[in-house]
């Protein structure tokens, strides 16, 4: 057992890319912090700003999914301090529950000299997620192809191009991943599944292969984002527009709200994008934090840093003020 206090750092993710609804997930270079110690008595903390409503007592999410790492390797630690810091908005579609989850999971198991296994840190998340898109991504890190069968996840790794950035649009309104589930029919028709069916395993297919021409045509979907467009105004003309304006391909992130579009690196059509981004939203009166991001290869991980949250959150505003330059 560790008796020091172990930190971990957790990756973003974006769940779906288009197509592969619940099943296909990409870690992002966007981070959330959590420290974790075993205690006499335990007491939370949360650093920085945009953390407002989690709670600070036993029901805080990051508390309760650590003693479910406990549980199932049998030990008992009913006392924690937890800090946190995020950088990762919540709910916007950047997997900021996934990153609780899994950043929970992994920092419980290092205090228990990683009893739990990787795959069984993937099980427990996969269950309390109910789809394993954001927490594969946020674990393992890069691109996570998997599926949830109620029972079981599997999962296989993809490595990320090395060319591909990705442009993020984040509104600043919230939208909770239960509201944006309960605008989807239960049912849909054949030609519908069969047509993400085949998008999505083309999309797979050109992100495996590193067929960025083809990512245009595969990033398309019918069994979520039509039904989601009305709760994130701007969202069907961008996703209409981007290949036009030089993205590879364009998306809304997890849940939303929101969008994000592929892009090759090298193309000279990303200041392009970005005002064409920025004007779509600006003539829907939807306010937007513009980001430009990579995909992170690297998942959650225990890293030596012995500063504290509260000077690594004030390092992490002064960068903020930088941001949306490539
Ligand atoms: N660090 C955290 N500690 C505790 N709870 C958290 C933390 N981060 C997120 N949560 C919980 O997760 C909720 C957001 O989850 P939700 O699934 O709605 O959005 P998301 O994960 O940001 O987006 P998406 O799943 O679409 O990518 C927050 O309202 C909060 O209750
Ligand atoms: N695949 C999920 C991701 C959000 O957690 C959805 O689109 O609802």
């Amino acid at each position: 057992m560790t008796t020091g206090r172990v930190r971990v750092q957790i990756p973003a993710s974006t769940a779906n890319l288009g197509p592969g609804f619940d099943c296909l997930g990409m870690a992002l270079n966007l981070y959330a912090w959590i420290d974790m110690e075993l205690a006499h008595t335990t007491r939370i903390e949360l650093f920085g700003d945009g953390m407002e409503g989690v709670p600070l007592d036993k029901t805080n999410l990051v508390y309760e999914v650590a003693q479910m790492v406990f549980a199932e390797a049998g030990e008992q630690h009913p006392e924690l301090y937890i800090g946190m810091y995020s950088d990762i908005p919540l709910t916007r579609g950047l997997g900021s529950s996934a990153s609780a989850i899994v950043g929970a999971l992994v920092a419980a198991n290092a205090l228990i000299d990683n009893k739990l296994t990787d795959d069984q840190l993937f099980q427990i998340a996969s269950r309390l997620e109910k789809h394993p898109d954001n927490v594969g991504a946020s674990l393992f890190g890069g691109i996570v192809v998997a599926y949830w069968d109620g029972e079981r996840a599997e999962y296989i790794r993809l490595t990320p191009h090395p060319d591909m950035a990705v442009l993020v649009a984040i509104p600043s309104f919230q939208l909770a991943t239960e509201k944006a589930r309960n605008v989807l029919p239960q049912h849909v028709p054949l030609g519908e599944a069969v047509y993400n069916l085949s998008h999505s395993s083309l999309l797979v297919a050109a992100l495996a292969t590193g067929n960025l021409g083809m990512i245009r045509h595969a990033m398309q979907d019918r069994l979520h984002q039509p039904h989601r467009a009305a709760l994130i105004p701007g969202m069907a003309e961008f996703l209409a527009g981007a290949s036009e304006h030089g993205a590879l391909g364009a998306a809304l992130s997890g849940a939303g709200p929101t969008v994000l579009a592929l892009v090759d690196a090298r193309s000279n059509s990303k200041e392009q994008l970005e005002a064409f981004l920025r004007s779509t939203f600006h003539q829907h009166q939807v306010e937007v934090e513009i980001r430009w991001l990579l995909p992170e290869g690297r998942g959650a991980e225990v890293i030596e840093d012995h500063t504290s949250l509260a000077s690594l959150a004030e390092r992490m505003s002064a960068v903020s003020i930088d941001r949306g330059s490539y």
